[in-house]
């Protein structure tokens, strides 16, 4: 397992760290050898590879016992290879410690990366030697100088033959202003130049500031639910000192806990008796709820609070939705605790009961984003057990209303009558892409037939654009990633961010079958795109609904006007006269079956469905 660092012993409540650890509490100014810093990069640039190394070189974790990315500990995010939940250890350094802070890689997570960047006095920016800077190295370097952090940039994969760290490094100096002679060049994955990083980390990144006899003012970047110890924070001391007695104040919860543990993560857990300013730990207070410890929380000591908490807090607010139904509709009550137990951990999905004539009882779920979507439904699955049908992603639209009124419509059975509506607003997102300029042409059409409209476009280089768009969140939740990756063979990258609101011409899709809507199909759209919706709706059903006794007619219609249609042919065989009359055993065995398959279709408007039509249409935009 895990070794704690060489000659690693506890004295005085801090951890102190022998041969290349560094002493928090020995120093005059106990701050001055503390750094506390985040790795950044791209998906895939090398970051956990790099936290590895780190890990090992410091000997916060035995060669021969280290796991590749030994910090994702979820099972999900190791074989997803990224991570979802930050984590933070301390290791030492030639008499400095240093607090790695683990930052979530995807844009769904945005905000945890703004909180963790705030925990932390500068940043390691990394940048794949054979790729260059992508839209999410921009994404972090903008962040890291939002928050007045010091960047440290450094090439990794240097070992790989494509590299070209010259030609980066010219870029990253061209785009962020970061002079090329103090780019590091490091290969993560064999070890090269990652001490002269760590050098460069105690060099140029500043020591937090605090004072130690200010009231307690600590900030929490992470928790995450521990089934045996309740909530467990990450957290970050700014000024006074968080001690293991201490009754806490969590400023914007209003709520109070009495500590039952701090500590910190060497990587392994190792209590303390106190924190102080600067210090990066663990917290554990007695609290069942995640929610009640988000991220951004501060806390305070309650017998001596602090007149108010640190800056920047904010409630994560989910951005996609969609509809949870189990397959088995004997499941209801199992996904209904699931999904309780889910957001322990989790406090930003949310859920609430809804009915569907055609998938019966579920949920409309919210999501950060499509990636969170898709990691809580496979986490739902994996982990409790459940099969599940999904309804196409949807985002959140405000319908304004004739009687002045406004409505938050998550789901288009929401969406009021077209008579009762004024005008709808929709979420805008500004989407950066970094792509080779051959795709420039490509990547415009795209935008353009997603509705997005150019702000900005700018050459990082010979080859290199950035493109700059404002772009509707619902077009961006379909499948934009996906046709990005394929019209760029793979090169484009993307970063957004929200950005506001905006009326537009919306309409809702109803699906009928034999006349009665099907509200799982159900879509909220774009005037100019509903004719092509309802077109590929009703074709992709007419080949999943089988032959029944009688003409079946699809129809896709907006506000009672059909605008598609297609008919399912009755059939003219039944199943027995495959059977040419002799064999009964294979008769019963036919009817046997057809019998089983019949237990799990659903009647609407006397057409027999298949579950697994719904499952399939609802698969429409993949
Ligand atoms: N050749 C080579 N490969 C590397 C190096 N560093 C990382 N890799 C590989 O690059 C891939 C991505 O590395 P990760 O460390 O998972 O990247 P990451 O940035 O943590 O990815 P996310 O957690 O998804 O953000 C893995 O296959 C690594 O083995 C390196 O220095 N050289």
């Amino acid at each position: 397992m895990v070794t704690t660092g060489p000659n690693c012993s506890l004295t005085a409540g801090n951890v102190v760290l022998g041969q290349t650890g560094g002493a928090v509490s020995a120093s005059p100014d106990p701050l001055a050898r503390i750094r506390n810093l985040s790795i950044v990069a791209h998906v895939d640039h090398g970051k956990s590879t790099l936290s590895d190394r780190i890990l090992e070189l410091t000997g916060a974790v035995d060669a021969r016992e280290m796991r590749e990315q030994y910090l994702d500990s979820m099972d999900i995010e190791r074989e997803r290879g990224i991570t979802i939940k930050a984590q933070n250890v301390r290791v030492g350094w030639k008499g400095h410690t240093i607090h790695l802070i683990d930052t979530p890689g995807h844009v769904d997570f945005g905000y945890e990366v703004s909180r963790s960047l705030a925990a932390c006095e500068g940043v390691v920016l990394l940048v794949d030697a054979a790729q260059g800077i992508e839209a999410q190295t921009l994404a972090n370097a903008y962040q890291a100088l939002e928050h007045d952090l010091e960047i440290v940039a450094a090439l990794n994969k240097i070992d790989l033959p494509a590299a070209d760290p010259d030609r980066y490094a010219a870029e990253i100096e061209k785009v962020l202003g970061v002079p090329a002679d103090e780019i590091l060049r490091i290969s993560a994955k064999t070890g090269a130049g990652v001490a002269e990083l760590l050098d460069a980390v105690c060099e140029r990144i500043p020591p937090p500031k605090g004072e130690a006899d200010a009231p307690l003012q600590g900030l929490i970047f992470d928790s995450y639910y521990d089934q045996y110890r309740g909530v467990v924070s990450a957290v970050r001391v700014f000024n006074g000192r968080l001690g293991s007695g201490a009754r806490l104040r969590f400023m914007q919860a209003g709520r109070t806990h009495d500590v039952e543990e701090i500590g910190v993560r060497l990587p392994a857990t190792t209590p303390v008796a106190s924190l102080g300013p600067g210090e990066v730990g663990y917290l554990i207070a007695g609290i069942k709820d995640v929610a009640e410890a988000r991220s951004g929380e501060t806390v305070t000591e309650a017998s001596r609070p602090a007149p108010e908490p640190l800056a920047g807090y904010q409630d994560p607010k989910p951005m996609v939705f969609c509809g949870l139904y189990p397959i088995d509709g004997d499941e209801f009550a199992a996904l209904r605790e699931a999904l309780e137990k889910l957001r322990l951990n989790d406090a930003s999905v949310t859920y609430q009961p809804e009915t569907s004539g055609a998938l019966g009882f579920g949920f409309r779920c919210g999501f950060l984003g499509l990636l969170h979507m898709e990691i809580v439904r496979e986490r739902l699955e994996r982990e409790f057990d459940l099969s599940l049908i999904a309804t196409a992603p949807s985002v959140e639209y405000r319908a304004h209303l004739t009687d002045g009124g406004t409505v938050e419509v998550h789901n288009p059975s929401e969406m009021p009558p077209p008579q009762k509506l004024e005008s709808i607003e929709e979420p805008y997102l500004q989407a950066t892409i970094l792509s080779p300029t051959e795709y420039t042409g490509t990547l415009m059409d795209l935008c353009q037939s997603r509705r997005g409209e150019m702000v900005r476009m700018e050459y990082l280089g010979p080859e290199r654009l950035e493109l700059v768009y404002r772009i509707p969140l619902a077009e961006v939740v379909m499948d934009f990633f996906d046709a990005l990756k394929s019209r760029t063979k793979g090169y484009a990258s993307l970063d957004y961010e929200p950005a506001g609101w905006e009326t537009a011409e919306l309409v809702k899709i109803d699906v009928l079958l034999n006349g009665v809507p099907v509200d799982a199909f159900s879509a909220i759209v774009h005037k100019s795109q509903a004719q092509e919706y309802g077109r590929r709706m009703t074709e992709k059903l007419r080949e999943l609904i089988p032959r029944q006794m009688f003409d079946v007619p699809i129809q896709a219609a907006v506000g009672g006007r059909i605008i598609a249609r297609e008919t399912v042919k009755a059939k003219r065989k039944d199943v027995l006269s495959k059977c040419y009359g002799g064999d009964i055993t294979r008769k019963r065995k036919l009817l046997e079956k057809q019998k089983e398959g019949k237990k799990r279709m659903k009647n609407i408007g006397r057409v027999e469905v298949p579950q697994e039509a719904f499952i399939q249409a609802l698969r429409l935009e993949e």
